[in-house]
Parts: structure tokens; C-alpha cells; sequence
């Protein structure tokens, strides 16, 4: 049964909102300097990027587009199936565009380096990773990311974006989901 309070839920905070906001900020002077005099196109990866995107494209002081591709591989639980499947492809055309992926989490590295080399055969100028989260002792491929915001321990999180089977994106906070909600 769903209770409206979370707090049992949680094992501990791991990113205030605060950090989030001060983490953001500093990765968005960087790829301003990276991108300066160049287009650039952010594309957000549903569902779980939709905070990052948010909160990352408003402080870039600077001119982007935006686009959204839903892709899907947890299902309902806490491991990812290693089938990444499109649910909602972009709107639009890559040829020659700058692309950034704004993502909420590098965990396996299957979604990101499935989407990347994706996004690559549709001949953009250049693809770049832009992750909030990293949990390094998880991966299974190795993804570079050109920004990481934190990188985390392996145990399953959520707020910010990142859920547990469609709960809890809206904390926000980034917090250790308590095991004895998933186990
Ligand atoms: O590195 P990986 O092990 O592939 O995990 C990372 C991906 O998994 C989550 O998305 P999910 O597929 O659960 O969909 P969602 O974004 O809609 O929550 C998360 O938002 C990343 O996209
Ligand atoms: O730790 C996680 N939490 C929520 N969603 C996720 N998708 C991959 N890893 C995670
Ligand atoms: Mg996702």
C-alpha cells in the first residue's frame, strides 16, 4: 500500500537540492565555454532526465534547442534488462547539429552506450554525455561522459527524476531507497 509519506521509505540523502543546484551551475560554465560560437541541441532522456533538463537548459546562459527521446529498459524493478527499447523517437533532424544527452544516471552504461551510438548514425557534428549521476563500481560498459555531476556508490536512488517502479521523481533530493522497499 502507497503511503504519502516517503521518509521510511529513504535510507539516507544523499544530494541536497541544494548541491544539485550548485553542481548544475558549475557544469553549465563549462559547457558554455565548450559550445561557445557553436549550436547546441540538448536532447533529454525521458522519464527520468525531466529535472536535469529543467533545471540545467534554464541556467545555460546561452541560446539551446531542446528535444526528448523516451527510452526504457528497468521495467518495474531495480536492475536494468540490457534491452533498451525507443518508446518516443526525436522530433528532430541530427545532420550536422552538436548534440548533448542530458541524462539523470550512468548505472550499467547500457542505455547511454546503446543511445550514443544510436544518435550517432544519424550524422550529427558531435555527441556528448551529460550525466547528473554516475555510479562507477556498476558499470558494465564504459561510458564517456564529458559531465558528471556526482558519482555515487552503487545502491539504488531515487529523486530528482529517478524513480523506484514511477515513485518518488518527485523528491528533491537524491536519496538511497531503503532495501526493504525493493528486496
Ligand atoms: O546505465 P543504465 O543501467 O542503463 O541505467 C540508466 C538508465 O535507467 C533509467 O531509465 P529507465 O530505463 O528506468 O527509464 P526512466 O528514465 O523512464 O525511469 C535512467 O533514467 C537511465 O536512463
Ligand atoms: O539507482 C537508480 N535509481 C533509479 N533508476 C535507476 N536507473 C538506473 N539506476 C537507477
Ligand atoms: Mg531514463
Amino acid at each position: 500500500m502507497e503511503s504519502a509519506d516517503v521518509a521510511a521509505d529513504l535510507s539516507g540523502v544523499l544530494h541536497t537540492e541544494a548541491e544539485i543546484r550548485g553542481r548544475i551551475a558549475e557544469l553549465c560554465r563549462e559547457i558554455e565555454r565548450d559550445y561557445e560560437g557553436r549550436d547546441l541541441l540538448l536532447i533529454g532522456v525521458l522519464k527520468g532526465a525531466v529535472m536535469v533538463m529543467a533545471d540545467l537548459s534554464r541556467e545555460l546562459k546561452r541560446d539551446v534547442d531542446m528535444d526528448w527521446m523516451a527510452v526504457s529498459s528497468y521495467g518495474a524493478g531495480t536492475q536494468s534488462s540490457g534491452v533498451v527499447r525507443i518508446v518516443k523517437d526525436l522530433d528532430t533532424d541530427l545532420s550536422g547539429r552538436n548534440v548533448l544527452i542530458v541524462e539523470d544516471i550512468v548505472d550499467s552504461g547500457l542505455t547511454l552506450s546503446w543511445l550514443r551510438a544510436n544518435l550517432q548514425t544519424r550524422g550529427p557534428a558531435s555527441v556528448e554525455i551529460c550525466a547528473l549521476l554516475r555510479k562507477p563500481e556498476a558499470a558494465k560498459v564504459e561510458i564517456d561522459a564529458r559531465y558528471v555531476g556526482f558519482e555515487i556508490p552503487n545502491e539504488f536512488v531515487v529523486g530528482y527524476g529517478l524513480d523506484y517502479a514511477q515513485r518518488y521523481r518527485n523528491l528533491r533530493d537524491v536519496a538511497v531507497l531503503a532495501p526493504h522497499i525493493y528486496s
